[in-house]
């Protein structure tokens, strides 16, 4: 007899929540005791059972939902982007009270990108130059992308502890937005198309020659691994861990 771990969702009618009910409905070790959309009560969640809820929403809603779960005891797997210092200021002090509960909020669920965005973060110290071109479906609502920001603050982190100066740039007259966003030190470059998914590069320039660090995800069946890896640990993390690297041994 596997061990059962009861999960509900929220957003399970969205293009992320639809594809989480599938991976979640074909593991063995997991039972989905509520799929919840935008009008449905979260109150339902006690009632269910759910000891994990995962979060495929939108950013406005977001912070409630995680909040209401912490405050009933239920750990937290959150995929939704906005998690800006102040949310997760605010997370961090709610689960002071509450020392046996998990929260994951992973910007990004792809193995690829997480890896993607620690490598670059580790190159970028050996480079004068980094930029970020995050590339996405046009049905997206918020720019720059959340992998963006949490790899923008990963590689300023490392430049800063490293003593790497800002990278250069010589501008001084700009069209607004022709230089992108700027996020902690890092230009970022959104692109909406058509046919997309979602994509990012980071550029790396240093006299001579450019290191470009890719990674796509060509379809959402990319995310439920990470999802699934979410889901199984989430309980053995108490607090606040942000990025799924916090749950994986990358040794960088
Ligand atoms: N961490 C990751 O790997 C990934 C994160 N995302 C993020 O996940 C979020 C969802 O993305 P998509 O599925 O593409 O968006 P979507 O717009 O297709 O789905 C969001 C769903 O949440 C519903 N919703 C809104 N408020 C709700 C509430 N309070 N309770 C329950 N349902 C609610 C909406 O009606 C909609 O069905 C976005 O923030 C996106 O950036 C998307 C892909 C991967
Ligand atoms: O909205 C999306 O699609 C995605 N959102 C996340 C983000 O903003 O980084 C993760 C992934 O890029 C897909």
């Amino acid at each position: 007899m596997i061990e059962q771990l009861s999960v509900a969702l929220l957003g399970a009618n969205g293009r992320m929540g639809a594809e989480a009910v599938k991976a979640i409905d074909a593991a063995a070790d997991l039972t989905l005791v509520a799929a919840l959309g935008r009008n449905d009560s979260l109150e339902s969640l006690v009632s269910s059972g759910a000891q994990i809820v995962v979060d495929l929403t939108v950013p406005e809603s977001t912070e409630a939902n995680v909040r209401f779960a912490v405050e009933h005891g239920m750990h937290a797997v959150v995929g939704t982007t906005g998690w800006d210092a102040g949310r997760l200021a605010r997370l961090e002090e709610l689960l002071a009270d509450r020392p046996g509960v998990g929260v994951l909020i992973a910007p990004n669920f792809a193995l690829g990108s997480v890896l993607a965005s620690a490598f670059a973060a580790k190159a970028s110290k050996y480079f004068e130059s980094v930029e970020i071109i995050e590339l996405h479906h046009p049905d997206k609502v918020d720019a720059p992308s959340g992998t963006a920001v949490r790899t923008a603050q990963l590689i300023s982190a490392e430049r800063t502890a490293a003593g790497v100066p800002s990278s250069p740039d010589a501008t001084t007259t700009e069209l607004e937005g022709a230089r992108g966003s700027d996020v902690e030190g890092v230009r970022v470059h959104s692109v909406r198309l058509s046919g997309l998914v979602a994509h990012q590069e980071v550029l790396l320039g240093g006299p001579g020659e450019q290191l470009t660090i890719r990674h796509d995800s060509f379809d959402r069946a990319s995310f439920m691994p990470g999802v699934l890896l979410g889901i199984r640990n989430v309980a053995a993390h108490p607090g606040l861990t942000v990025g799924l690297d916090g749950y994986l041994d990358l040794g960088l």
